[in-house]
């Protein structure tokens, strides 16, 4: 039985966020997941998860300036004390929330800072968030973005991705694998699920092109569903697609 989870930064935006938890308990959805809950006091998040009897599963480490383009800070040598300091945040709200895991982002390359330093960085910066996290048992991941809608994204595949974890060597951390990022940038999506599942800590879905539910790109969802379960994926796969219509309607494709 595979597990799905609403994206509130990309289902319902037709209603406040705050409202959205419930619409997603209204679509029969156990579970939600967001970018940031940042912006919103932590006991109105938690109020609004409560009253609509949904778990939190994922939220994102704080990433720097959104509107301004940043996609993470996690890589970028003089923002480690920031990024500490998100961890931190991140820390409250996931304690708060129950939350089991918090994805980090690594961020775009800056122009004329060598690559190894960035590397170098992002690899701190994971083991600190993986030992801040790891006293409540919370596990922290890393999703690869794929560079066509986020240009100089550090991380944009599976390889480089489980190179970073592996150099971090933190027992609570794995992989966010979105699966349209993967089609993106590299297909083969059946064989690298199945060779990462040990270090996959969630999936999250939208078919390509354009971002929109399974059924409407190239992507034989179906297939991948019955994969899935057949090489025993327990974890939450987050709905996070542009719907083509109202979100309500777009869910026909769910098994
Ligand atoms: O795939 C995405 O876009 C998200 O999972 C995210 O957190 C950052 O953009
Ligand atoms: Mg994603």
């Amino acid at each position: 039985m595979l597990r799905f989870s609403a994206n509130l930064s990309f289902l319902f935006l037709d209603r406040p966020f705050l409202d959205r938890f419930a619409a997603a308990a209204a679509n029969g959805f156990k579970a939600v997941e967001f970018h940031f809950p940042y912006a919103f006091p932590v006991d109105e998040v938690v109020d609004a998860a409560h009253r609509a009897a949904v778990e939190v599963v994922l939220f994102n480490f704080p990433a720097g300036d959104w509107a301004a383009g940043e996609r993470g800070i996690a890589c970028l040598p003089d923002r480690v004390a920031e990024f500490r300091e998100g961890v931190e945040l991140a820390a409250r709200y996931a304690e708060a929330l129950a939350c089991p895991r918090v994805n980090c982002l690594a961020g775009r390359r800056p122009d004329g800072v060598d690559e190894a330093l960035l590397c170098a960085t992002l690899v701190d910066n994971l083991r600190h968030a993986a030992d801040a996290f790891a006293p409540a048992g919370r596990q922290v991941l890393m999703e690869p973005l794929n560079t066509r809608d986020t240009p100089g994204f550090l991380i944009d595949r599976t390889a480089p991705a489980l190179a970073v974890l592996d150099a971090a060597d933190r027992p609570n951390q794995g992989l966010q694998y979105d699966i349209y990022h993967a089609q993106v940038m590299e297909g083969d999506l059946a064989r690298t699920l199945e060779s990462a599942l040990p270090r996959i800590g969630h999936i999250q879905l939208a078919d390509n092109p354009g971002r929109h539910q399974p059924g409407t790109g190239e992507i034989n969802f179906p297939f991948l569903f019955r994969h899935l379960k057949a090489i025993g994926y327990e974890g939450w796969i987050g709905c996070e697609y542009v719907p083509t219509g109202p979100t309500e309607d777009s869910f026909e494709w769910m098994v």
